[in-house]
C-alpha cells in the first residue's frame, strides 16, 4: 500500500443535462470530483459543465493540444467554468504545455487555478497501437518520458495508467498528482480501456485520483457501483 489516499472522479460521460445531473447526485457521497469532458462539453457548451459541476470539484477534461497560442487563449476562456483540474496533451511539447502554464497563471486568481494535468499515453492504447502511430518502445518509457517532459514544463501532474504510477514515482518523486482512468471493477466489461486495474489495484500502486465512467454510468444501479467503488478505496 502506497500511505496516499485515493479519490474517485465519475466520469458523466453523456450528451444529456439531466443524465449528467442524476449520475452526479447518484454519486455524490462517494466521488471526490465529477469529469465533464469532450462529449458533453461540445453537445451542451461550457455554461451546462458549469451548471452540472454544481458545488462538486470539476475536473475539465478537454485534453487541449493545439499550438501554443490556441491552447492558451482557449483557456482563457475556461474562468467562468472554475475547474479544479485541467487537461492538455503531452505530446504538444514543451513550449504548449508552458503556454497553458502561463495561461493558467494569467487567467485564474490565487486559490483558484485549476491544476494543469498532462495526459501521457492515452489508457486506451497499448504497445502495438503506439507503434502504429510511430512512437517506438515501450508504453512505460513513453510514459515516464512524456511525464518528465510535462512536469519541467511546468504541469501539477500526469494522467496515465495504474501500470505507469511506479515508474513515474522513481522518476519523478511524489510531486506529480497522478490522475488514473482505465479503472475495472472485477468483472465490469473492459471495453475500449487496455491498460487497466481494479479500484484496489490502483489505490495499491498509490493513484491520487481515480477516474471511472462506465462501470458505473452503465451501471443498473449507479449509486450501488459508485458506493462499491468507494468502498474499495478505503478498505
Ligand atoms: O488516458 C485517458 C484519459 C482520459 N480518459 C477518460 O476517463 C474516462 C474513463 O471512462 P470509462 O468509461 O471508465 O472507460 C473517460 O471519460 C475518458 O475520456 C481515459 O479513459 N483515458
Amino acid at each position: 500500500m502506497s500511505g496516499r489516499s485515493t479519490r474517485l472522479i465519475v466520469a458523466l460521460d453523456t450528451k444529456d443535462t439531466a443524465q449528467a445531473m442524476r449520475w452526479r447526485a447518484e454519486s455524490a457521497g462517494h466521488a471526490g470530483a465529477v469529469k465533464l469532458g469532450l462529449e458533453f462539453t461540445y453537445a451542451r457548451g461550457l455554461e451546462a459543465v458549469r451548471d452540472v459541476a454544481g458545488d462538486s470539484p470539476l475536473f475539465l477534461d478537454l485534453k487541449l493540444h493545439d499550438i501554443p497560442n490556441t491552447v492558451a487563449s482557449a483557456i482563457g476562456s475556461l474562468k467562468a467554468v472554475r475547474p479544479a483540474m485541467l487537461t492538455i496533451h503531452a505530446a504538444g511539447g514543451r513550449a504548449m504545455i508552458a503556454a497553458a502554464r502561463q495561461a493558467i497563471d494569467g487567467t485564474f486568481p490565487d486559490g483558484a487555478r485549476p491544476l494543469l494535468l498532462a495526459v501521457t499515453v492515452l489508457t486506451s492504447m497499448d504497445t502495438q497501437a503506439m507503434h502504429e502511430i510511430g512512437v517506438e518502445g515501450s508504453v512505460e518509457a513513453q510514459v515516464v518520458r512524456l511525464g518528465q517532459l510535462a512536469m519541467e514544463s511546468g504541469a501539477d501532474g500526469l494522467v496515465c495508467s495504474s501500470h505507469e504510477i511506479a515508474p513515474l514515482r522513481a522518476a519523478l518523486g511524489e510531486a506529480p498528482v497522478l490522475v488514473v482512468p482505465g479503472i475495472r471493477p472485477a468483472g465490469s466489461a473492459v471495453g475500449d480501456q487496455k491498460r487497466i486495474m481494479t479500484p484496489a489495484q490502483a489505490r495499491a500502486a498509490g493513484a491520487d485520483w481515480i477516474v471511472v465512467g462506465r462501470p458505473i454510468t452503465r451501471a443498473a444501479d449507479p449509486a450501488a457501483a459508485a458506493a462499491a467503488i468507494a468502498a474499495e478505496l478505503s478498505d
